[in-house]
């Protein structure tokens, strides 16, 4: 044991030891003991059964944990504030696996935790040889932020239900906690809306490059939810606004200021389209829309958009901004929005959030007018910096896919960047996570959604969940390396980037 090498594990834990002499290896024998009857606690014991029977071949049932019961890997609630909601303790000894956490989301992040001390071939879905050995550790965890997000732009190319569920299985490997799903731009709209019908069977009809697009039925966004929450991850659903909403403005003559609908449109420039701000059907659509979104979306936010509104005079823009901000909170939600909702006059935190996606050194703090007008404001920030966490930003200028109006984002450059330093007058109290977006408009599958999503995804994770002291580029491109082989077990399409030496 005393060769075991230490585990590497993405994010890396806020304390881990290795204990020699103490490995467990899961046999036929080995029983998953849950210490409750929470229904939660039995769903995260589902998912690792789930998980390791196909690939070890053995049974693992599910049994009620008692003084009898070793040769178990045993999930148990356990008062221990120190590590919130969402931390977790898990110790490997000789006896067996014991993970406890204050509450199921906890748990649910232990057993990502303990999915990466077994093999890559657990990942497998049929039966592989073992041992299957889990080696000596003592953890203990818990993150930093607790917004730690990813965002899939199902607007400029529409990616169906399944492939939302594979995304949804990829990032919560990494303990990515939030799921934001752009689900309107100017080249599409993706949900179905009763009392607007013709906005997902006409707004929904093509896509960038003119292909058939699609829309997620009312059932179907229900399904992602649902399946989102059995990952312990929020779904976070976009209508962007005032502009790109090119998409809305074609489906409804009305809602266009000279009562003209637009043609569809299928390119990709942005900021040429713009809600009419001084009609009241304007303020009756949004409220038609956000209160159906909302009945269907169990978690807390709904983000508004609020990009780029190039053809929306200033003036404009704020005065709709306050009267949808009112919308969004009647609908019993809260607001976010794109950094330049900071103009308008948004309410204080706990409330509204701005997500800022400004291009930023990264290392030196800079001057962000709008991160500073937010943060006057109470408002905390989510940060997207769009040259380190953009992930449809090309790797270098000889990759298939991506932009690189933000420039070339290297496996390094989305991992050298802390939210804390970002901008001048923003301390870590004002900010509340991060999130890494991918935008679609030369994206047209959940494959090359992976090959831009992977390897950087999980380093903007581990940037949300790990204690930033002692974050190195050199330290975590070798724990980096042993994620490889487990995305080939998942056939994951990632890049192979020459910049981390693969295991
Ligand atoms: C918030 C934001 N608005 C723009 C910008 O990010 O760049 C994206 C491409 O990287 C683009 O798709 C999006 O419409």
């Amino acid at each position: 044991d005393s060769a075991t090498p230490v585990p590497r594990i993405v994010p890396a834990p806020v304390s881990m030891n290795t204990v020699p002499g103490q490995s467990f290896t899961l046999t036929r024998h080995t029983k998953i003991a849950v210490g409750s009857r929470s229904a939660g606690v039995a769903g995260v014991a589902a998912f690792l059964a789930g998980l390791a029977r196909p690939s070890t071949g053995y049974p693992l049932p599910v049994v009620r944990a008692g003084a009898g019961v070793h040769d178990a890997i045993s999930l148990r609630l356990a008062a221990l504030p120190r590590l919130g909601t969402e931390g977790y303790r898990l110790t490997v000894s000789r006896g067996g696996v014991r993970l406890e956490a204050p509450t199921a989301a906890g748990l649910f992040h232990g057993v990502q935790t303990l999915r990466q001390l077994l093999p890559a071939k657990v990942e497998s879905h049929s039966a592989q040889r073992g041992p299957w050995t889990v080696p000596g550790v003592a953890i203990s965890d818990y993150p930093r932020f607790s917004w730690r997000g990813a965002m899939l732009d199902v607007a400029r190319h529409f990616f169906t239900v399944d492939e939302a569920k594979r995304y949804i299985d990829e990032i919560s490997m990494y303990k990515i906690n939030v799921l934001h799903l752009h689900l309107s731009d100017d080249q599409g709209w993706r949900i179905a809306i009763k009392s607007w019908p013709r906005l997902a069977t006409y707004g929904g009809s093509t896509e960038v490059g003119g292909g058939a697009g699609g829309y997620y039925t009312q059932k179907q966004y229900t399904d992602i939810v649902r399946y989102a929450t059995q990952h312990f991850i929020t779904i976070v659903p976009e209508i962007d606004s005032p502009s790109h909403t090119n998409a809305a403005l074609a489906s409804y003559a009305d809602l266009n200021c000279d009562g003209k609908a637009p043609p569809l449109y299928t390119g990709t420039s942005v900021g040429f389209s713009s809600v009419c701000v001084d009609k009241d059907i304007t303020y009756k659509f949004f409220d038609d829309v956000i209160g159906e979104l909302a009945k269907l979306t169990p978690g807390s936010y709904v983000h508004v958009g609020g990009d780029e509104a190039h053809s929306t005079p200033l003036t404009d823009y704020v005065k709709f901004l306050d009267r949808l901000q009112p919308i969004v909170h009647a609908h019993g939600k809260n607001m976010i929005g794109w950094n330049e909702i900071a103009q308008a006059d948004v309410q204080g935190s706990p409330a509204t959030l701005a997500q800022n996606w400004s291009v930023l050194d990264g290392n030196t703090p800079a001057d962000d007018p709008l991160a500073t007008a937010a943060v006057q404001k109470g408002v905390q920030l989510i940060t997207s910096p769009a040259n380190h966490a953009y992930l449809d930003m090309q790797y270098d200028a000889n990759s298939p896919y991506g932009l690189h109006w933000a420039g070339y984002v290297s496996v390094q450059k989305s991992y050298q960047w802390d939210p804390a330093t970002l901008f001048n007058g923003v301390t870590e109290q004002n900010i509340r996570g991060v999130e890494a977006p991918i935008w679609s408009e030369t994206l047209t599958n959940i494959h090359e959604v992976e090959y831009m999503a992977f390897p950087r995804l999980p380093g903007i994770a581990e940037i949300g969940w790990s204690p930033r002291a002692g974050r190195s580029w050199d330290e975590y491109r070798t724990r980096l390396a042993a994620q490889g082989p487990r995305w080939t077990v998942m056939g994951i399409n990632f890049y192979r980037s020459p910049e981390i030496s693969w295991d």
